[in-house]
């Protein structure tokens, strides 16, 4: 038996420590062990490698990682009342676990973790697409992490395994697959949490690709699918009117139907046009 597993049961810990969910603060606790331990296998073998999770909250899914193996847990979490549940789990891991009391979206993670790190977190619904974007649109490909494992709201899920044609498609699939292989690899009904959250939640998988899947500048790439999705569904020589002189003859120089409409292009068909436009 690991020290890990002789940590209190979560419903204790956050009765012990009156951790009520905070609404604002995204708190939709997972409390089963043997889920959080699922989870933390989607991410494939954890031995010997550093994880950053974002929103521990009182640590299930940080326990289910360091019972996984993972040499190194950095979480980071925005509330402090959290604080004292962690430090029990850092005690009984020495040296595994560093949490630190921030908000996640002003903390450079690198300052922390040594390459390539993985990133495995049951966000918070309320950031989870900015922190997601962050990731998706570091400085340079391929990024510091391998991989990330991320709970979202299973609409937000669809959004970003999307295919060409359906009505989730947009600028989230185009930023996500461009660069990385995504796959949902759970869902969940909303009695997984504590308290449960009034829609169903899905984990999805990201592994991020050696380099990006065509050739495009990244800011033009995200230019072009930005305006083109913000009026998704005009045609797109009138959605893209005004980024460039002459749209028409870029959108057939890239083999796109200045009729068709956003949500039609495929993935590779957007890097040819961004290519155009570069
Ligand atoms: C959905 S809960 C998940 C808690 C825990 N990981 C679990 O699975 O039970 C989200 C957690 O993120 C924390 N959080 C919210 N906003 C944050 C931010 N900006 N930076 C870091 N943590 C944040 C919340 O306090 C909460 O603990």
């Amino acid at each position: 038996m690991s020290q890990i597993d002789t940590l209190p049961p979560l419903r204790d810990v956050i009765n012990a420590h009156d951790l009520r969910a905070k609404k604002s603060l995204g708190q939709n606790f997972l409390l089963d062990l043997n889920l959080t331990a699922r989870i933390a296998r989607v991410a494939g073998s954890l031995e010997g490698v550093d994880v950053l999770e974002v929103g521990p909250g009182p640590g299930g899914l940080t326990r289910g990682l360091l019972a996984e193996g993972a040499r190194h847990v950095l979480a980071v979490e925005k509330d402090a009342r959290c604080l004292p549940a962690l430090a029990q789990i850092e005690a009984a891991c020495p040296g595994r676990l560093t949490v630190v009391n921030a908000d996640a979206l002003k903390l450079d993670a690198s300052d922390h973790l040594s390459t390539p790190w993985r990133i495995i977190s049951n966000l918070p619904y309320n950031v989870g697409t900015e922190l997601l974007v962050r990731w998706l649109t570091p400085a340079s490909w391929p990024p510091p992490w391998q991989s990330l494992t991320l709970m979202f709201q299973k609409e937000v899920a669809e959004r970003i395994v999307a295919a060409p044609g359906s009505k989730a498609y947009g600028r989230l699939a185009i930023l996500a697959q461009w660069r990385c292989d995504v796959r949902i690899a759970m869902t969940l009904p909303p009695e997984a949490f504590t308290p449960p959250p009034k829609i169903h939640s899905a984990v999805v998988h990201f592994t991020a690709l050696p380099a990006p899947r065509f050739p495009a500048d990244a800011a033009v790439l995200e230019r072009v699918v930005a305006k083109g999705f913000n009026q998704r569904r005009k045609m797109l020589r009138a959605a893209l009117k005004g980024l460039v002189p002459d749209v028409e003859d870029r959108l057939v120089a890239a083999g796109i139907k200045p009729t068709d409409r956003a949500e039609q292009i495929p993935l590779e068909a957007w890097c040819a046009l961004a290519r155009e436009i570069a």
